[in-house]
């Protein structure tokens, strides 16, 4: 199943700095490993906010919460789901 995910990062602003570059260390770890393995399919930033518009293909919603509780920046995020489906005129057969 294919998610639409907009990931809105709110560090606090008094975070020790180190903390924040190793949180964002390991989500970029995370977040790479879990492209490569196929779980999450685009990545885009939101031009002008620490935000992304991501893809996510997973078998199922509860699959979804899972990975993404596992992010370290999650509990530093704002998190909007919607539910992909295909489009009857989408020409990509292989999106489903
Ligand atoms: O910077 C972000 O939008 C949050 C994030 C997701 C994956 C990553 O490496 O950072």
């Amino acid at each position: 199943m294919l998610f639409h995910v907009k990931m809105t990062v709110k560090l606090p602003l008094d975070m020790d700095p180190a903390k924040a570059a190793q949180l964002k260390a390991d989500e970029k770890a995370l977040a790479q490993r879990l492209q490569q393995e196929g779980t999450w399919r685009h990545l885009w930033r939101i031009a002008g906010h620490y935000a992304n518009y991501s893809v996510f293909d997973v078998a199922d919603v509860e699959t979804l919460h899972d990975t993404l509780m596992q992010l370290p920046l999650f509990p530093y995020m704002e998190i909007d789901i919607d539910g992909l489906c295909r489009h009857p005129s989408s020409i990509h057969a292989d999106d489903r």
